[in-house]
């Protein structure tokens, strides 16, 4: 039936937003978003929250669970100094392939790394992993020579906030220091994720509470510092 909602972001942002303009095609689909058609991006205000854990954090290493559209993916990458590395996992080859698109226009160097031509090693900012989080999380460290994340953005299934970050864990991809900053917690929610972080002494965990995107919907985002 015609085209998909990531497809319509991906046209307005390609007709509307300036080319290798990061900010630019970050700003189109949150008025695509806000103003013609809704969808599952982290949006401008809880971004603004996202954008103020990056700076602080000065992250080297990022990981990303849930990719979409890519947009929270740009909100980081435009803040990463060169040198840094953000690997985004998305298990929806449609939402990845719209998101290689949108990076492509912003003029990020994104790079598919489940494509077969690929000069070794990282040579750019962004790595798109196509899979699913609970398979390529324990394959990180010897398929890209991650050692640990400084920084987790966590915005994929609600069910998958726990195993995932309890697979962190056991696969030694956390440092102490390490910030897991996850989106939702509210709407839709992710209980048994809030329950873990927040009373396990293995984390210090702050609640910043904010709207669900483009919505006056209560959400917010945990952030929580793993303490080794
Ligand atoms: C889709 C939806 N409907 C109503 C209320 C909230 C949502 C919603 C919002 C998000 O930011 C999401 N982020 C990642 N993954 C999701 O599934 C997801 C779902
Ligand atoms: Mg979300």
């Amino acid at each position: 039936s015609g085209t998909t909602r990531p497809m319509r972001i991906l046209h307005y942002v390609q007709r509307s937003a300036k080319c290798g303009d990061v900010l630019s095609v970050i700003s189109a689909i949150d008025s695509f978003c806000s103003k013609v058609e809704w969808a599952m991006n982290v949006g401008d205000k809880k971004g603004e929250i996202l954008d103020a854990v990056v700076l602080e954090t000065r992250p080297r290493y990022v990981l990303e669970l849930g990719t979409y559209c890519g947009y929270s993916t740009m909100r980081i990458a435009r803040l990463l100094p060169p040198g840094a590395r953000l690997i985004t996992i998305e298990m929806n080859s449609h939402y990845a392939q719209v998101a290689k698109e949108l990076f492509q226009h912003a003029g990020l160097d994104a790079q598919d790394k489940s494509a077969e031509k690929r000069p070794a090693g990282p040579t750019c900012k962004v790595e798109l992993l196509l899979g699913s989080s609970s398979v390529l999380i324990p394959q990180l460290k010897k398929k890209l020579d991650i050692d640990k994340f400084d920084l987790v953005f966590i915005d994929h299934w609600k069910v998958s906030y726990l195993p995932d970050t309890r697979l962190l864990e056991e696969c030694g991809l956390l440092k102490s220091g390490s910030v897991l900053l996850a989106d939702n917690v509210t709407c839709p929610g992710a209980p048994d994720y809030l329950e873990y972080v927040r009373n396990s002494p293995r984390y210090r965990s702050q609640y910043f509470p904010s709207q669900l995107e483009y919505l006056q919907v209560e959400d917010g985002v945990e952030k929580s510092v793993f303490l080794g």
